[in-house]
């Protein structure tokens, strides 16, 4: 006998199929359409925003994806002065996302001088695997803690005694380049080596000895893991991971990044035992009444990480893991971004012979005919070479493009910009406003005379962003960056081999010259 759970009465209560089927065909409708609606109204506002329109629904302005590498520059600078006429904002479709460009000083300022806006886009989630969430990439209150402990770290005095790091490095780099006299060639990689150089010392205090032994395990996993961040923001079919891990590129990161964590994992617990050591005899040393010679030698050696380390307090305040992202981070920052500003500085002294000459001059008045090493005193003179260095920084940006994700919903420049979109200030278009920059294409030290500082709007020269996310080791870098030119320019008169115009260059995670910065170099002969 059937056992009725529920009461006959309240079978009429009981919806027919028919009904049920109508009323989820409802729901799915209202859900779509409401959906499609939203997109729409979300489409509209972005649409307010001067920029090429979709070609394709979902596909965005298709053509606009599919530009060389090497045309993605002058490409965004010519569909910018062709929509932005009077509008210092761009909205290109990038596939169904829309990309917000900021060309101009007032623009960007909303975004860069914001307290806000400082959640980076997704395009720098590819770098996570290698840097973890490191001041770069971090953000929120993990961001601002590391932010606040990091910039003592980057304190003139200790700035300081790098001085001594970029003088030998140079030197190693002027042998190299002595080789190389009288010949056609390829100087970028030379100067690259140097920066690595550099950086694995000032960062972690060891030498890899890069411009040696470029073939080191270490050197090719940096570059290695460089390209495959480079290939994933680029290509859409990288992206997701699940997509990523079916391509030979998942195995060759994990080679690399078990070279490049083992090799900064290493050199920490290394670190850490010495620091140890020295403090025990610190306080033995306290309690014998002797003086701390030794230590104070070891302390002119210090490293970025050794301050980190000092900061942990054993653990308490960074982990080993916390001390690897950061010491990873000035691997990745510090090196590539400061080989490529010396780079181009020394393309656009090679390709103006009357600015050299007047790099020359100072270089004389300052060191005369002596080799000796660059000291802290000297940078300060180095005033015109400086100015050239900014000059070349304004030219070819380091770093192209600052993304930014906007959390919420943002006003720019009278046009309301929808949250979750990527907003990127363009250090390449905003550097080249003639507002600011008259005759921007030419190479003019001179715009940074004291004088004609002067009134400049503050966002109008970015190259090491600004705000509260600008770079941490501006001081740093272009204290290198001195050395190294004063350097090689003490030594050789550099002619490029290549003009400006039209010359293929590539925005990926840096500016870089398509094929290099070919030079020929003479060797000066002092009297
Ligand atoms: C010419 C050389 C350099 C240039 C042009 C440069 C440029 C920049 C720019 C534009 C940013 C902002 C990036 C963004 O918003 O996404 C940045 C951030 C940063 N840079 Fe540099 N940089 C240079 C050298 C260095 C060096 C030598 C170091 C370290 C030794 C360094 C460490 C950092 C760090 C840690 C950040 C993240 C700061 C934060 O978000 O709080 N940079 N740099």
């Amino acid at each position: 006998m059937a056992v009725h759970i529920i009461p006959e009465h309240l079978y009429d209560l009981i919806p027919s199929r028919l009904t049920v089927a109508f009323s989820l065909t409802c729901l799915v409708f209202i859900t779509v359409g409401s959906a499609l609606f939203r997109r729409y109204k979300f489409m509209q506002e972005c649409n307010k925003v001067p920029g090429p329109p979709v070609q394709i629904p979902l596909l965005g302005s298709f053509t606009d994806l599919f530009v060389d590498p090497d045309q993605l520059i002058p490409h965004f600078m010519n569909l910018y002065h062709k929509w932005s006429k009077r509008s210092p904002v761009l909205r290109v479709w990038m596939g169904p996302l829309p990309w917000f460009f900021l060309g101009a000083a007032e623009s960007a300022e909303v975004v860069l001088s914001s307290n806000k806006i400082i959640d980076k886009s997704r395009e720098y989630d590819f770098i996570q695997p290698w840097l973890a969430t490191g001041l770069l990439t971090s953000t929120g209150s993990k961001w601002h803690q590391r932010r606040k402990m990091l910039t003592p770290t980057f304190h003139f005095k200790i700035l300081e005694d790098f001085v001594h790091v970029f003088n030998e490095q140079s030197k190693t780099l002027v042998e190299k380049l002595t080789t190389k006299v009288g010949q056609d060639f390829d100087i970028f990689p030379f100067i690259t080596l140097c920066t690595l150089d550099v950086i694995c010392e000032t960062a972690m205090g060891r030498h890899v000895n890069a411009q040696s032994k470029s073939d080191s395990d270490y050197v090719k996993a940096v570059y290695n893991m460089s390209h495959i961040i480079q290939i994933r923001q680029i290509r859409p079919w990288l992206r997701p991971d699940w997509l990523f891990n079916l391509f030979p590129y998942a195995s060759e990161q994990q080679k690399c990044l078990s070279i490049l964590h083992g090799f900064t994992d290493q050199v920490i617990r290394e670190r850490k035992i010495e620091h140890k050591l020295l403090k025990a005899q610190k306080e033995t040393n306290a309690k014998a009444g002797v003086k701390e010679d030794e230590f104070v030698s070891k302390k002119r050696n210090l490293a970025f990480l050794d301050l980190l380390i000092e900061a942990s307090q054993d653990g308490k305040v960074l982990s080993d893991l916390d001390i690897r992202e950061e010491v990873d981070t000035f691997m990745f920052e510090g090196h590539d971004t400061t080989a490529a500003a010396i780079n181009w500085s020394l393309f656009l002294l090679g390709n103006n012979p009357e600015k050299q000459e007047q790099v020359s001059e100072e270089l004389i008045r300052v060191f005369g005919n002596s080799d000796r090493p660059v000291t802290m005193a000297d940078l300060n003179e180095l005033k015109y070479l400086e100015c050239c260095v900014k000059e070349a920084l304004r030219l070819y940006p380091s770093v192209p493009l600052l993304a930014r994700q906007l959390m919420e919903d943002t006003t720019i420049c009278g046009y309301n910009l929808p949250g979750g979109a990527t907003v990127l200030a363009a250090p390449f278009l905003i550097h080249r406003d003639p507002t600011y920059f008259p005759e921007p294409d030419c190479f003019k030290p001179e715009r940074f005379f004291p004088e004609n500082i002067r009134g400049r709007h503050p966002y109008a020269y970015v190259p090491f962003s600004a705000g509260p996310r600008n770079c941490i080791g501006q001081k740093f870098a272009l204290m290198e960056e001195k050395v190294i030119l004063a350097s090689v320019l003490r030594r050789f008169h550099v002619k490029a081999l290549d003009k400006p115009e039209g010359l293929p260059t590539l925005a990926e995670l840096i500016l870089r010259p398509r094929d290099g910065i070919r030079v020929h170099l003479t060797e000066k002969k002092f009297t």
